[in-house]
């Protein structure tokens, strides 16, 4: 049942969960950027230029912060692989910021920590790292830099540099305009990180959703009711900070879940508890178009309801069709159930006000009344429908229709709704519907529930609709 829908979710769920994976990646690898410390190889090659930094900043003033003096300091300490002036600048937001200066001088990886420790400032610390460097801005003396030069120098071999050289600031850079154009700072990462949080982007999203909504309606599924499901998953899945509990992937699950349940479960009601409670006899009226399996759904219902304890009378209404009266007494003599019928031609309203009758008389629960297949185009049988409304006031009249026929079905839910009022919907031929698009459909679009679904030909092959077991079914979570 609905194999193709299900093979179509499961795309979207890939798609998406690796989206949001890459992204909860980042936020993880961004976190360990603001918080690692340098390794200890990184921190005793330093050592020296850490002391120079540090015996200049003592004998200058500590409070000239100013990008160009540290664009002078970075070029007088001069290493080839130096991160660019503007990543180091040394402003105080920057030794506030312990992420954000982590972010420039890029102490993740040990040939960028080295790098850009060896060439000024120690990064025992994110903050020292700043508060280094902007003593060592500040302390543009010719002294400081041959100082930090000749330390430079005397270590040419180590890893650090040798790396430094290989890999220059690329990393950094690329990382940044990477943040940038995501337009998901660094800082809202690592917060979010911090904070045990996955933040997605829409834009991240937006092939995914893409593919899930042309998969959807390939799958018939009405427009507006794909689009609501859209519009959940991204109110659900984007921009907003979830916790990171589990995976990613439940994540996406529990969205694409929401979203599904949201449409498929509109209007839902406990229909056995209908049954019992109401008064008796409980009069349910059968609409929708020939051939759709009409019949056999009431004899199921009938079967339904007698192992549930509950006695049925079979009216039949469809006084338009040669040889109804010989398929229901078929069905009827089956299942050992009463049938009120009149000749071909009679008044529909009049066999089940009939029934209603029998029923009140012998204490019979539930009058299942069927009616002629009619075309929702055809202005005089949808007469016939109003008239039985008028005539017999049911308790509840259900429109049955082929779940295989999608669209369609969807479309003739909404017609036989607006001509008389439906309570619920049967959809037949599950068990031969491999899209889905009614059954997804049918209760959003009409606002009335899907009750039952046919699953086969027999009198068993009646499943209750039920939204969560189908939901879960659909995307394996059972
Ligand atoms: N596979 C499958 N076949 C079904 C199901 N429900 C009904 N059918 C078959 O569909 C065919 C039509 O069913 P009917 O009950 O005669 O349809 P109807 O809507 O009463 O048709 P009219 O009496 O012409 O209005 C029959 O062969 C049924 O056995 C179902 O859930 N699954």
């Amino acid at each position: 049942m609905f194999d193709g829908l299900k093979e179509k979710l499961g795309r979207f769920r890939k798609d998406a969960e690796e989206v949001a994976e890459e992204n909860a990646e980042a936020v993880e690898a961004d976190e360990e950027t603001a918080e690692a410390e340098p390794s200890e190889e990184a921190e005793t090659e330093t050592q020296a230029a850490d002391a120079a930094a540090r015996e200049a900043s003592e004998t200058t003033a500590t409070t000239s912060t100013s990008t160009s003096a540290a664009a002078e300091a970075d070029a007088s300490a001069d290493t080839s692989a130096e991160p660019s002036a503007d990543e180091r600048a040394p402003s105080s937001d920057a030794a506030d910021a312990g992420g954000e200066a982590a972010s420039g001088t890029e102490p993740d990886t040990e040939a960028s920590a080295a790098s850009a420790s060896a060439t000024e400032a120690a990064p025992e610390t994110t903050a020292s790292v700043a508060a280094a460097d902007e003593d060592a801005t500040a302390a543009v003396s010719e002294e400081s830099e041959r100082e930090s030069e000749s330390v430079a120098e005397t270590e040419p071999n180590n890893e650090a540099e040798a790396a430094s050289e290989t890999e220059p600031d690329s990393e950094g850079k690329s990382e940044s305009e990477e943040s940038s154009s995501s337009g998901f700072g660094f800082a809202k990462k690592a917060k979010s990180a911090v904070r045990g949080r996955v933040v997605i982007e829409e834009e991240d999203l937006e092939d995914p959703l893409w593919e899930l909504e042309m998969a959807l309606l390939e799958s018939d599924v009405e427009m507006s009711v794909a689009e609501a499901i859209l519009d959940q998953i991204r109110t659900e899945l984007v921009g907003q900070e979830r916790k990171f509990t589990e995976s990613t992937g439940d994540l996406v699950d529990e969205a694409l879940r929401d979203a599904l349940l949201s449409v498929i479960g509109v209007g839902q009601f406990d229909f056995d508890e209908r049954v019992a409670e109401a008064d008796k006899p409980l009069v349910i009226v059968f609409t929708g178009i020939n051939g759709v399996g009409k019949t056999t759904s009431i004899a199921k219902l009938s079967n339904y309801l007698d192992e549930r304890g509950f006695s049925s009378v079979i009216a039949n209404g469809d006084t338009y069709r040669a040889g109804a009266n010989e398929q229901v007494r078929e069905h009827a003599e089956n299942l050992d159930t009463k049938l009120i019928a009149h000749e071909q031609g009679g008044d529909p309203a009049a066999v089940i006000y009939d029934a209603v009758e029998y029923a009140e008389a012998n204490d019979v629960d539930v009058v299942l009344g069927d009616t002629a297949g009619r075309l929702h185009t055809s202005d005089d049988l949808m007469e016939q429908l109003a008239k039985i409304d008028r005539v017999v006031d049911p308790d509840m009249t259900l429109f049955v229709d082929e779940a295989v026929a999608g669209q369609d079905a969807v479309n003739r839910a909404r017609e036989f709704d607006d001509a008389a009022e439906i309570d619920g919907a049967i959809l037949t031929k599950a068990d031969a519907d491999s899209q889905g698009g009614a059954a997804i459909s049918v209760a959003y679009v009409t606002g009335k529930p899907i009750l039952f679904l046919g699953t086969g030909q027999g009198y068993d092959d009646l499943q209750r609709f039920d939204p969560e077991g189908l939901v879960d079914d659909l995307l394996g979570l059972e």
